[in-house]
């Protein structure tokens, strides 16, 4: 959410970021709302203040005059009562139009609708070179008996998986190795609720635009979160913290549930686009400092390249267009890794700098050294997100008989196992 004052000061910057992010709001309709708003807040005021001298008219007056003030008091309570309902109205509409309002997007980025707009960066690693017809990760892990598809369909329906054996150690040594990396970057590891309140959904942003994608449990008034940014957000929601306090920085872990409406046709098969799924999160909370929150998205991009070359696994950095990065967002990468099986690069990061637009939305404030309270910044990435990352490692290191090597960093993990 921005600022109102940042929107009134500049109406074009922020009808130029509606128009290149594809966002439906009338800024317009916002401006006068929040001038109307203004205006009838004004009078309120104005009319309490009047209200408070009739106190003092009433006690002076004699019985004749007291019977006047009577009948001028009702009608004006009257009066007063209709400018507090329309205050209501405004004011609820403005909120709704001001949870809308999109980050201003950083000038480096890509200006297009859509992923297609997107722009390569750099690749790094090259994709493998098979002497066999590798198989894709699905039929890999049904060979191996890695994974079960048929049967957990049966028990959650479709995008259903359940991981087996092996599977299971590797997605184990998966998030270990990330949650290692991430300590010895000083980031906390926090096991975060997946099952949260409204709160914490409109806090990071994910509503009121999503709503269709996000998992409800209405009779309990909570819904299943699709990572843990939400929660990481959420714990401090409400709170000021002290500048001595940040960076704050979580390694989050957290089952991760996503309704896929807007990709129902999309990946049905294995395990790169299903319903529950397991993250670690980089999240960030810093100053409110445009430098700080740039040398954070650095650090972030570089943890994840850090994870997907120790991997092994050859990758791509795209910075992501206005129309791909989301309302919320000032800018952001995404990584995507060479799946072999679909002979191109597929999303297995993204990464996201969103300055004081959360914070603002989940009133996330700190107090600065010079003891003023400022909305902090926050930041997040991927740092692993599987089952699809084990797909990247189970077609990338196939070898001819169906087994798949192990990336060093992983074998501590897994018993020194260099192929399983
Ligand atoms: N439906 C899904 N099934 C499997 N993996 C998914 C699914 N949705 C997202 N992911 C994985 O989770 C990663 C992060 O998802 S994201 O929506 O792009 N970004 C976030 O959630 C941010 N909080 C950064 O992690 C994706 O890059 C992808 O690797």
């Amino acid at each position: 959410m921005l600022d109102k004052r940042f929107i009134r000061e500049n109406p074009q910057a922020v009808r130029d970021a509606v128009a290149v992010k594809g966002i439906d709001l009338d800024v317009d309709e916002l401006l006068q709302l929040d001038q109307d708003n203004r205006k009838l807040q004004f009078e309120v005021d104005g009319a309490q203040a009047r209200r408070k001298s009739f106190a003092k008219q009433f006690a002076k007056a004699d019985e004749a005059r007291r019977a006047e003030l009577r009948v001028e008091h009702e009608a004006f309570d009257r009066q007063l009562r209709d400018l507090r309902e329309q205050l209501a109205r405004t004011g609820a509409r403005l909120a709704e139009l001001m949870l809308l309002t999109p980050n201003i997007p950083w000038s480096g980025a890509p200006v297009g609708p859509d992923e297609a707009a997107n722009v390569v960066l750099r690749t790094v690693g090259t994709p493998p070179e098979f002497d066999f017809t590798p198989l894709d990760h699905t039929e890999l892990a049904e060979k191996r008996g890695w994974a079960e598809f048929a049967r957990a369909r049966k028990v959650a329906g479709e995008r259903a998986y359940a991981l087996v054996g092996d599977m299971v150690m590797l997605e184990r040594a998966v998030h270990s190795y990330a949650l290692d990396l991430l300590r010895g970057r000083e980031f906390t590891p926090v096991a975060v609720p997946a099952l949260v309140r409204e709160e914490p959904l409109i806090g990071t942003g994910m509503l009121p635009k999503a709503r269709e994608e996000i998992y409800a449990i209405p009779e309990d008034d909570l819904y299943l979160a699709g990572t843990a940014e939400v929660a990481l957000v959420g714990l401090h929601a409400g709170e000021i913290l002290d500048a001595a306090r940040l960076p704050i920085r979580y390694a989050g872990i957290s089952p991760c549930f996503r309704r896929e409406i807007g990709s129902a046709s999309r990946d049905v098969r294995g395990l790169l686009r299903v319903h529950q799924f397991e993250k670690v999160e980089q999240f960030v909370l810093c100053a409110a400092d445009e430098a700080e929150s740039a040398r954070w998205h650095a650090e972030l991009l570089a943890t994840a390249e850090r994870i997907l070359s120790d991997l092994g696994l050859c990758y791509e950095v795209v910075e992501c267009a206005t129309g791909d990065m989301g309302v919320g967002k000032f800018r952001m990468n995404d990584i995507n890794t060479w799946f072999p099986s679909l002979g191109r690069f597929r999303e297995t990061h993204s990464c996201s700098t969103l300055h004081d637009w959360q914070a603002r939305r989940a009133n996330l404030r700190y107090r600065d050294t010079d003891g003023t309270i400022r909305f902090a910044h926050t930041l997040n990435n991927t740092a692993v997100a599987t089952p699809r990352l084990l797909a990247a490692l189970l077609e990338n290191f196939q070898t001819a008989d169906g087994a798949v090597r192990i990336p060093e960093v992983l074998r501590p993990y897994l018993g020194g196992r260099e192929l399983i």
